[in-house]
């Protein structure tokens, strides 16, 4: 398998997106949880964009995805290999109406993600890493750019959820030397770890595997840590008995 490959599919999915968040009737607006709103539509049209290509490129790999994540544990825990998607993430920022949300596609080998696919529909912007390969960034049709942590020792910058950030984050951010705060919705914080554009991406509260998966392997691609917890101890996974992640901190040093 080659990252390549699941470039176009995150492209059509966020075409997908863009066609429900751009349609000039927004009467359901307000409505976003009603099962035909605009939200709602979206997800599971990039969902079944995203679950149709998968199947038919990879017809041997097993899928995990929000919109479809009812698998129990006996039948999926001896996964060696499986796709992680979530085929939008940063529904708050969707109803902000943003443009801080994303397509997102993982490859699990052995509980680690070895390639992920970070897609911004709006900005059409392109993130992308394989572990064995490095990471990338591609704006549109612009050149591909290859993505490097910063390696920060003093004065870091955070990166931290524009609406899921807890009060508990403060001691680790006092602890790194933390002088600065960036906020952003989704798994685009993964990707500005991997791009430099901030340290550190350390989160307290919960979120679900999918959530992280490919975010994780952007930013391990592109020279990055992640841990499970406020530690630098144990290395974050995947495929556990729960779906739901515990805290996790993200070190681009
Ligand atoms: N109480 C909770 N339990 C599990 N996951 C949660 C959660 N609160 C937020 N999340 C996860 O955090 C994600 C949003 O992260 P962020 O705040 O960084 O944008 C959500 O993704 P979705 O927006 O795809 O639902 C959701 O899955
Ligand atoms: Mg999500």
């Amino acid at each position: 398998m080659n990252i390549e490959q699941l470039l176009p599919i995150a492209k059509d999915a966020g075409a997908a997106i863009l066609k429900i968040y751009n349609n000039p009737d927004q009467s359901k607006v307000v409505d976003y949880k009603a099962d035909d709103s605009p939200l709602t539509l979206a997800d599971q049209a990039a969902n079944e964009v995203i679950v149709a290509a998968l199947r038919k490129n990879f017809p041997e790999v097993h899928i995990i995805s929000e919109e479809g994540k009812d698998i129990p544990y006996p039948v999926r825990k001896d996964w060696e290999t499986f796709f992680l998607v979530d085929p939008l993430d940063g529904t708050k920022e969707f109803i902000k109406r943003n443009g801080q949300f994303t397509v997102n596609i993982a490859l699990i080998e052995n509980g680690k993600p070895t390639m992920g696919v970070v897609y911004t529909p709006v900005t059409d912007t392109m993130y992308f890493g394989d572990i064995h390969k490095g990471a990338f960034k591609q704006v549109g049709e612009e050149a591909v750019q290859p993505l490097q942590v910063n390696h920060k020792s003093t004065e870091r910058v955070a990166v931290r959820s524009a609406s899921h950030a807890s009060p508990e984050e403060e001691t680790v951010l006092k602890k790194y030397d933390v002088q600065d705060e960036i906020s952003v919705g989704s798994s685009l914080k993964f990707c500005m770890v991997a791009e430099g554009k901030a340290d550190l991406y350390y989160r307290h509260g919960p979120t679900m595997e999918w959530d992280t998966a490919a975010g994780q392997a952007v930013a391990l691609a592109a020279g990055a840590k992640m841990y499970v917890g406020n530690t630098e101890e144990k290395e974050f996974t995947y495929n556990k008995e729960s779906l739901l992640n515990s805290g996790f901190l993200v070190l681009g040093f």
